[in-house]
């Protein structure tokens, strides 16, 4: 176990989103227990991702797209009216991600949205670096892949309710393991029929009811994709069958997640609904750092629920299941046919509901191809998903 006084390096990736700015503020906080040495972005707030590169004075700061005179510019100002170094090296194009996942950090925390997060993965795995995996889509569209390079306890979840499951298996040992108990808050439009959800809008999808996250996670919390897809990450992480991952509405998300013993104890995680915790286990595991969350404050009255899925409503968590069970590419076309009505849902070319039915159809045109996985092989049959997926848009469009 590492001394809880060395000081971790870390590589931050997606580091002006919800999941990136919230690290920071963990490593504002604890400057004893970790030092930025990289980040990146994806280009779209270059002010942002400028003054982050000269506050934790990076060597290595990367965009996958912008301009680069500008980025530097930028960087610049913020060195000069700081009187702290600019930054050395400016990396800006596809792959700056994986030049700033590579570096060697002790910790790489993916915070990218999207399975373009995968090539970082990979390079963080390669590099020997400690992987704290938000970016839950790179697990579960490189499955085979990622579990291959991943050493023992290299990928340590972000994600709340794996990060909940984490906490909890240490309670027992693998073999004493009988089911893992995911929550899920249900989404703003839990208990809606499948009849009301037509007409829902992007602005009411985009109100997570405990939770504030990129448009993307948040968009798929309210279809429960969000829920699809971390049913996979589960079974992917914890070697467990897909069988064995049940789910339970818990709106008020107290309850991260759950571990079920094979004595019948039962073993959670609980905390305010928030991502501070889950972040700072991610980069210290299996450290806790103190006074990184309020806790529950157990003088006042609470009332805490708990349903069943509406599997006719959200067929989105049935569909992962057949997806995660299939393997292979099945779920790198789900995740992405997912990704590309999300954006369509928000241009309003379709509907709310027509999110997943699309999604369905897609994975239901899909056959796999035979022989082991690699990078590209995915890379192809998101290609193929995402043509796949605007054809279906195109015929629903409004
Ligand atoms: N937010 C949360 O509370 C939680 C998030 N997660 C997961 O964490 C991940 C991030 O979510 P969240 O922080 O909410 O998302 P956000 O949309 O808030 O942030 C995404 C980040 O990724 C960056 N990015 C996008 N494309 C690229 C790219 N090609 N290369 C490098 N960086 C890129 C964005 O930069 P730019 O804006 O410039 O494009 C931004 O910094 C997702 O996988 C999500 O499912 C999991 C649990 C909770
Ligand atoms: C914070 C987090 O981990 C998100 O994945 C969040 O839990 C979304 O929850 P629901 O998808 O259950 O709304
Ligand atoms: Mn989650």
């Amino acid at each position: 176990m590492d001394d809880v006084t060395t000081q971790r390096t870390v590589s931050l990736l997606g580091s002006t989103g919800s999941i990136g700015t919230q690290a920071c503020q963990i490593v504002r906080a604890n400057p004893e227990r970790f030092r930025i040495v990289a980040l990146s972005a994806g280009g779209r707030d270059l002010e942002l991702v400028a003054q982050q590169a000269v506050e934790f004075d990076v060597e290595l700061v990367g965009i996958a797209a912008g301009d680069r005179a500008k980025l530097e510019s930028l960087i610049a100002d913020a060195a000069q009216a700081t009187g702290k170094r600019a930054v050395s090296r400016v990396v800006v194009g596809d792959d700056a991600s994986v030049h700033a996942a590579g570096v060697g950090a002790d910790v790489v925390l993916n915070g990218i949205t999207g399975s373009i997060g995968l090539r970082p993965t990979v390079a963080a795995l390669e590099a020997g670096s400690t992987l704290a995996l938000a970016n839950k889509e790179s697990l579960i569209v490189g499955g085979p892949i990622v579990k291959k390079l991943e050493k023992p306890g290299q990928i340590v979840p972000v994600d709340s309710e794996h990060s909940a499951i984490a906490q909890s298996l240490t309670s027992g040992a693998a073999h004493e393991v009988r089911k893992l108990v995911v929550t899920a808050s249900g989404g703003p439009f839990r208990g809606m029929t499948r009849e009301q959800l037509g007409d829902v809008t992007p602005e009411q999808a985009l109100k997570h009811p405990n939770f504030a996250m990129g448009r993307v996670i948040t968009t798929n919390s309210a279809t429960l994709v969000n829920k699809g897809l971390e049913v996979i990450e589960a079974h992917l992480l914890f070697d467990i069958p897909i069988e064995r991952v049940e789910t339970v509405v818990h709106a008020q998300q107290y309850i991260h997640s759950m571990v079920e013993f094979h004595d019948g104890a039962v073993v959670a995680q609980l905390g305010l609904p928030t991502m501070l915790v889950p972040i700072a286990m991610g980069l210290d595991w299996p450290h806790r750092i103190p006074d990184v969350e309020t806790p529950i404050d157990w003088t006042k009255a609470m009332n805490w629920t708990f349903e069943p899925l509406d599997d006719e409503a959200f067929p989105a968590v049935r569909l992962a299941r057949e997806v995660g069970a299939a393997g292979a590419t099945y779920p790198a076309v789900y995740n992405a046919a997912n990704e590309e009505c999300v954006e369509a849902f928000h241009d309003r070319r379709i509907g709310f509901l027509d999110i997943v039915d699309t999604v369905e159809k897609v994975v239901g045109q899909h056959t796999a191809t035979s022989g082991e996985l690699d990078v590209d092989g995915v890379l192809a049959a998101e290609t193929w998903a995402r043509a796949t997926a605007h054809d279906a848009i195109d015929k629903v469009a409004r």
